[in-house]
This record gives C-alpha cells, sequence and structure tokens, in this order.
C-alpha cells in the first residue's frame, strides 16, 4: 500500500467516526469466526478499537462448534432442528458450561486492551428472560427441548456498563419464568439485545462472506436487500442461515436501522463494515431504504 492509499483509508473513516459517536453497535461473533488466536486477537482488538474511537459496542457470542466439540467428547449427539440445536436437560449443562467459558475467555482477550469487558449471561440483573421456542418445520412446530426465544430484555446493567466506558460479553444463556435454565440460539439474543438498547447498527459475524440468494452458488452474493426482500428469502435458507436472517429481519423491524452479516473469518470485518463507504457483506435495510448513503451523502445517518 501506498502511503498516499493508507492515508486515504484513514480519511475514509472520518465521516463515519464523527456520525457514529455515542452510538450503540451490537456485534454477533459467532462460534466459527473464532476458531483460532488470531482471529480472537483481531475480534478483541476492534472492540477495543471501537470503544476507544466512541461508539458502544455490545458483545453477543456463540459458541456453537465449542458446544458440539465438547457434547461429541461427552459421547452425546448433536442434533439440530430449523438451524436450532435439540436441547436435552443433559445437554443443556454442557451448552451453559461452555458458552460461559467462550464469553470468560472472550472477556480476557478483550480486556488485553485495557479493563473494559465485563462478562455476562441472561440472569445477570434479569438481562435476559427466556420462553419456550419450538422449531418450526415445514410449517409445524417441534418440540426441540429447553431452547428459548427472548420473551423480555431488561437493559439497565448493560446500560450502566455502557455508561462507565465497558465493553459487555453476553453469553446467551437465560432462566425462562420458572428459573429453568434455556439455550438460547445467539443470533435470536443478539437481535433482541439490539432492538431493546435501540442499537444503531447490529453486525453478525460468521463463517461466510454473506448471504447467497442460490446457496452454495457462490456467484449470488447479496450485498444489500430490504427487510422485505430477505422475507422473500426466508423460506430458501437453510441451517444456520435459517435463525441469522431471521434474528436480522427481526432487529430491523424492531427499530434497528441496519443489520449485517459479514465474514467473520476475514481479521478486522467488524471495522471493514462499519468504517468503510461500501461496507462489507450483506446489509438488511428498512424497506424504505435502497441505497446505501456514501460518505459524501448529507443525510447524516448509513444505514
Ligand atoms: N443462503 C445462504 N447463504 C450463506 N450461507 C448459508 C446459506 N444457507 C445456508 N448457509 C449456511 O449457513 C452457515 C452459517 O450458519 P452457522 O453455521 O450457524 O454460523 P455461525 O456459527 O456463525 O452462527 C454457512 O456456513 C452456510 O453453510
Ligand atoms: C438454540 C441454539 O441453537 N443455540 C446455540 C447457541 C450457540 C450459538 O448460537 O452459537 P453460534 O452463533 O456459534 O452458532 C447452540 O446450541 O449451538
Amino acid at each position: 500500500m501506498t502511503p498516499e492509499q493508507r492515508a486515504a483509508a484513514l480519511v475514509e473513516t472520518l465521516p463515519w467516526l464523527t456520525r457514529l459517536h455515542g452510538e450503540t453497535i451490537v456485534v454477533k461473533y459467532g462460534g466459527h469466526a473464532m476458531t483460532t488466536p488470531e482471529l480472537r486477537a483481531s475480534f478483541a482488538a476492534d472492540m477495543a478499537y471501537l470503544r476507544a474511537v466512541g461508539l458502544r459496542p455490545v458483545v453477543v457470542h456463540g459458541g456453537g462448534p465449542q458446544i458440539s466439540a465438547m457434547l461429541d467428547r461427552m459421547g452425546i449427539a448433536s442434533e439440530f432442528k430449523g438451524g436450532l440445536r435439540v436441547t436435552t436437560a443433559e445437554a443443556m449443562s454442557v451448552v451453559r458450561m461452555v458458552l460461559l467459558s467462550v464469553g470468560k475467555d472472550l472477556v480476557t482477550e478483550i480486556n488485553g486492551h485495557g479493563p473494559h469487558a465485563v462478562g455476562l449471561a441472561g440472569d445477570d440483573a434479569g438481562l435476559l428472560t427466556a420462553v419456550r421456542r419450538p422449531a418450526v418445520i415445514d410449517g409445524e412446530p417441534v418440540d426441540i427441548g429447553q431452547v428459548g426465544d427472548v420473551l423480555s430484555v431488561d437493559t439497565s446493567l448493560i446500560d450502566a456498563l455502557l455508561a462507565t466506558g465497558r465493553i459487555p460479553v453476553v453469553s446467551t444463556v437465560a432462566p425462562d419464568v420458572h428459573g429453568v435454565a434455556h439455550n438460547l440460539n445467539a443470533d435470536t439474543a443478539a437481535a433482541a439485545l439490539a432492538i431493546a438498547l435501540g442499537a444503531h447498527k447490529l453486525i453478525v459475524l460468521t463463517d461466510v462472506p454473506g448471504v447467497y440468494a442460490n446457496w452454495p452458488d457462490t456467484s449470488s452474493l447479496i450485498s444489500k436487500m430490504t427487510a422485505k426482500e430477505l422475507d422473500a428469502l426466508l423460506p430458501t435458507l437453510s441451517a444456520g442461515m435459517v435463525p441469522k436472517m431471521e434474528a436480522c429481519l427481526r432487529a430491523v423491524r424492531g427499530g434497528v436501522p441496519s443489520a449485517a452479516v459479514v465474514d467473520g473469518r476475514v481479521p478486522h470485518s467488524t471495522l471493514l463494515e462499519i468504517f468503510t463507504d461500501e461496507g462489507f457483506g450483506t446489509m438488511v435495510v428498512p424497506d424504505d431504504q435502497t441505497m446505501r448513503p456514501g460518505a459524501d451523502d448529507t443525510s447524516g445517518e448509513k444505514p
């Protein structure tokens, strides 16, 4: 890179730094995007960077592959229906153990940049209350055990942490109203948190460059779509992409100005999505928003 190109890259961030100052960004860090020490280090640096430049990142982490590996070691089979893990009482204790451990590791990694990150789970100060959620297969509800949807969010703890410059790191296990632990898909929980916090953006880090219109045809990557277009695409999606895109749709329909699915295997993908004019991955915007404003846009809002 020439000095001119490096300077241009820095200058390109200026409008976004100005516009996004003080905004809350919910970043969902998927289990497939944390598979190497280098990726975890680059993610931690990105969170510290966002905080340092005046944004308010909130991390919601996954850990699906890590849970499956642990279940496998314990001789318990992993089964998914509609992109959600069938969670027996036996599997639930493993899910809880692994997710809390992944969360703590992430806190340690981010805190290599200063004592900013704080780990939380659904039961901390009533952050998340779950309600049992069936999977929907061919339009029919199917019982998949202790899997939850988000019934309610109490943002008071996160609000207090953000007000003092902390970076909340949320593990998505949560009690229902009877105190029974539930396994929440991390995309689902991230969307609920983004809505409740009035976030400016939901960013979902995964292991593909974005959403493909005709998966697995990799020439069909979608760079941007409206909520309505996503609604039409949803029935064609498979596996983990289903809860992910349902979550993006829910976030945007719930008032979050945009949701982006980006390739978490690319170092610093969060910064590329937030601070570059063209963004990175697939972005979902409300139905009345058809253009991604560039740096010369004067509306003051990047979708
Ligand atoms: N239309 C699609 N576009 C992109 N990926 C898709 C699509 N349909 C299914 N997938 C699958 O969804 C996976 C991402 O979901 P998942 O494995 O649950 O990720 P994560 O662990 O990041 O939550 C991709 O690796 C891909 O195999
Ligand atoms: C109900 C359900 O499926 N829960 C997920 C929770 C972890 C998760 O969402 O992790 P990723 O984001 O890495 O996929 C699971 O048990 O795998």
